[in-house]
């Protein structure tokens, strides 16, 4: 997994830090290029004006005093407000305080009069507890100011390692340093940053070797070179064989994943569908075999055939006891596997025994409906899917605007590239079939699952607005090429 986009949460980014001195690198000389990061993002997008720059008790607040000399002395006007006593300063913050020759005043709304713009050096990683009601008062009164904010490494109440935030005001820009923290790309954090900007400050790669990172954005980095690759000797069956269940009367959400599969570049996809739904489905596809599938029997007859490398169950399915039936039969099978939608509600009642059927390589893709019908976990959302991973001994894709994926080792990527044009019917199925044409084409279960999410963003970025799910399975192929390498 690549090293630029790993995600670390605070106590990791603490540790990095601490790495980072002991090899040599002043912790003021961090502080100092961090201020300077962000007094440097300020500049390029704002003009010079009133500045208020809300400094905490820690080292955040250290950043922010560092952010209003560099300011200063550029010619911005600037207040600085401190959270407690000048003396009780540590440190770098106590050094970098020391540099700053103007007044400081207590922090208090007065601070804000006048200020054409707000840094908020608050707390950054080192947040330990709720706000306290007058901080919190005081932020809220910056969001009812309408004034624009610049957060320091996170918005002050955002908890980095969660996304989950209390009291924290939404800023315009976030400028943090070294790597991103979960908290920048789950939701609520996401949206409370604003725009995210990552500055190198001279932090230690090296130092994450120790911390075994374990979760990443999701990024092509990631999983690029897991991509199914083709040779000039391909032959179709060389490119897998997916096999879709389709859904009767429900045919649209099958018909949506099976062309997904396809255009994610399965050499063959099968459409099995109950026989009253043959004609609806054959008059559908050119591309795809669609074949009658009258029972549990005629399915396992069906898998008989070792061809088929990916399986997908759920898409317009029903939640009846029928699909946990062919689920389980699917299971039995032991290949590589997607179950989505009505395939996993179907186990609501009953989610161990879905769970003790998952031997190959399985992904569930659940929004957070379905995901609350098989698993009773708690916490952020990171958390939950990773727990549920592990749990059940399947890749999680926990969807959503933030969707998570997490594999039962561990390991977790975390979505940011799906615009909210996603939030429109049908879209999950065609998340579902580009996972299981990736999969019937070799692809490592958690390596499918992350690169299906990321294609399913970038087909719908490249679409824009009015964009409906049948629209997507098209556009797969342009997300593709935009990968930069030929595959198609
Ligand atoms: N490696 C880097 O990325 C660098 C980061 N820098 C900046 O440093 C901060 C982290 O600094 P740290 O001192 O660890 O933490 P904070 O400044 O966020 O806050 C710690 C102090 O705040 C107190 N605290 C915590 N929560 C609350 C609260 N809810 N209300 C009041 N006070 C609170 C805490 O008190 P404790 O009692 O918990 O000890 C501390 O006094 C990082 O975010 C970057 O901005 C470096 O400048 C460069 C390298
Ligand atoms: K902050």
């Amino acid at each position: 997994m690549a090293l630029a986009t790993a995600l670390l949460t605070p106590a990791e980014m603490g540790e990095v830090d601490r790495r980072t001195i002991a090899g040599g690198t002043a912790g003021a000389l961090l502080m100092e290029r961090a201020g300077a990061a962000v007094a440097a993002e300020i500049g390029r997008r704002w003009t010079r004006r009133p500045v208020a720059v809300l400094c905490g008790p820690g080292n955040n607040g250290g950043d922010g005093f560092v952010v209003a000399r560099r300011l200063a002395a550029e010619g911005w006007p600037v207040r600085l407000a401190l959270l407690g006593e000048r003396a009780a300063l540590r440190g770098d913050a106590a050094h970098h305080a020391a540099l700053w020759l103007q007044p400081v005043e207590p922090l208090g709304p007065a601070a804000l009069d006048g200020a054409g713009l707000v840094v908020d050096a608050l707390f950054g990683a080192g947040l330990s507890r709720p706000l306290d009601a007058p901080v919190a008062g005081l932020l809220a009164e910056v969001g009812r100011r309408r004034l624009a904010v610049v957060a320091v490494d996170v918005p002050s109440g955002l908890d980095g390692a969660t996304g989950l935030a209390s009291g924290a005001v939404a800023a315009d820009l976030t400028v943090t340093f070294g790597w991103l923290k979960p908290g920048h790309l789950l939701q609520p954090g996401r949206d409370l940053c604003g725009e995210t900007v990552l500055a190198d400050i001279g932090l230690d790669p090296a130092a994450l070797d120790a911390l075994g990172v374990k979760t990443w954005a999701n990024d092509p980095a990631s999983w690029r070179v897991a991509l199914p690759r083709l040779a000039s000797g391909t032959h179709k069956y060389m490119r897998g064989h997916a096999l879709v269940l389709g859904g009767w009367p429900m045919s649209g959400a099958g018909r949506l994943a099976a062309r997904a599969a396809a255009r994610a570049g399965a050499g063959l996809v099968t459409v099995a569908v109950p026989p009253a739904g043959h004609g609806t489905y054959a008059a559908a596809f050119e591309s795809q075999i669609v074949r009658p599938l009258a029972d549990a029997h005629a399915l396992d007859a069906l898998l008989a055939d070792r061809r088929f490398t990916g399986l997908l169950l759920g898409p317009g399915a029903g939640a009846g006891g029928t699909t946990r039936v062919m689920a389980l039969r699917l299971l039995a099978a032991e290949r590589p596997c997607v179950l989505d939608a009505d395939a996993l509600t179907a186990f609501a009642d009953a989610p161990a025994e879905l769970f003790a059927a998952i031997r190959a390589p399985t992904v569930l893709t659940p929004h957070a409906g379905e995901f609350a019908r098989l698993f009773k976990t708690s916490g952020d959302k990171l958390t939950q899917a990773r727990a549920a991973a592990a749990e059940s001994g399947a890749v999680l894709v926990l969807k959503g605007g933030d969707t998570v994926v997490a594999a039962p080792d561990g390991r977790a990527v975390i979505n940011a590239n799906a615009p909210p044009t996603l939030a429109t019917g049908g879209t999950g199925d065609v998340l579902a079939g580009l996972i299981v044409g990736l999969l019937a084409q070799g692809m490592p279960a958690f390596e499918a699952a992350a690169a299906g999410v990321w294609l399913h963003g970038a087909a719908a970025a490249t679409f824009g607005p009015g964009l409906i799910a049948s629209d997507l399975p098209d556009r797969i192929p342009v997300a593709l090429r935009r990968l930069g390498r030929s595959r198609a």
